[in-house]
């Protein structure tokens, strides 16, 4: 099959993003603020605008025992789970199959703030990374969902605001096996998640109610996300 018309696009994005994630909180630029910590968990931002638009480029770590970096891109992917866990959305569409690792969504949210409903049209790429670092080490796995233009869905002309992301979440699988050399089971597994995320939230919404809606919702978002992956998984053969 000829090769997509976002498949440059795509390789490029992600390659780009995956290099990001990887990179420590301190090594990728000044300006993080820790803003949320719960656990294992720490989230940072940075204070950032675009056309006096309020697009604060978002990074979390979180460390979750019992599943794998697969299972969790398998499930923040999958179109079939996303109201599980995705308590924002109305409503969800898959526009086009590009691959079998790659979708284009068209999704409207949930009214939340005291501006208007927001609507986000996105290709989404699961991807296997090779773990060049820990040439033994378990793999990386990682979703990338990144904002597109479709002639058929212009933004902002019904009751919708457009919003604008790129999203990554990366995930890396730690195994530390039984000394008895028992099989690996959930207990012997540990996943270690950075997630990043830069949104325009489009339209107009003044910064600082901007800043309550992300600092309120991330740290749930993350926390929600991971539960809903452990329930998911817990009575489940181990995806690695
Ligand atoms: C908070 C803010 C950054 C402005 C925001 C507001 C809204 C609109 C609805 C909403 C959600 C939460 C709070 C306020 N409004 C949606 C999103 C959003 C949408 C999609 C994705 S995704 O990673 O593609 C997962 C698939 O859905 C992540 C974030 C973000």
């Amino acid at each position: 099959a000829g090769q997509h018309r976002l498949w440059p696009e795509i390789d490029t994005l992600v390659k780009q993003q995956v290099s990001m994630a990887r990179l420590g909180v301190g090594e990728c630029g000044a300006g993080w603020q820790l803003f949320a910590e719960d656990g294992e968990m720490r989230m940072y931002r940075r204070e950032e605008e675009v056309d006096g638009m309020v697009v604060d480029p978002l990074k979390a770590v979180h460390t979750v025992k019992g599943i794998t970096g697969h299972e969790l891109c398998h499930y923040f992917f999958k179109p079939e789970y996303r109201y599980d866990w995705e308590t924002t959305l109305e409503n969800m569409q898959v526009l086009e199959t590009i691959s079998d690792d790659t979708l284009l969504f068209f999704q409207t949210h949930k009214r939340i703030w005291p501006a208007s409903q927001r609507d986000t049209l996105f290709w989404s790429h699961m991807r296997r990374l090779p773990n060049d670092q820990d040439r033994d080490g378990p793999d990386i796995w990682a979703v990338v969902n990144n904002s597109t233009d479709l002639a058929s869905y212009p933004p902002n002309t019904g009751k919708c605001v457009r919003i604008f992301l790129t999203v990554c979440l990366l995930c890396q699988t730690r195994i530390d096996p039984p000394k008895d050399g028992a099989p690996i089971s959930r207990d012997n597994i540990t996943c270690k998640i950075t997630y990043c995320s830069v949104v325009n939230p489009g339209g107009w919404a003044p910064a600082s109610v901007l800043r309550a809606v992300y600092k309120r919702e991330y740290p749930k978002f993350l926390k929600r996300f991971t539960a809903f992956v452990t329930n998911k998984t817990k009575d489940k053969p181990i995806m690695f």
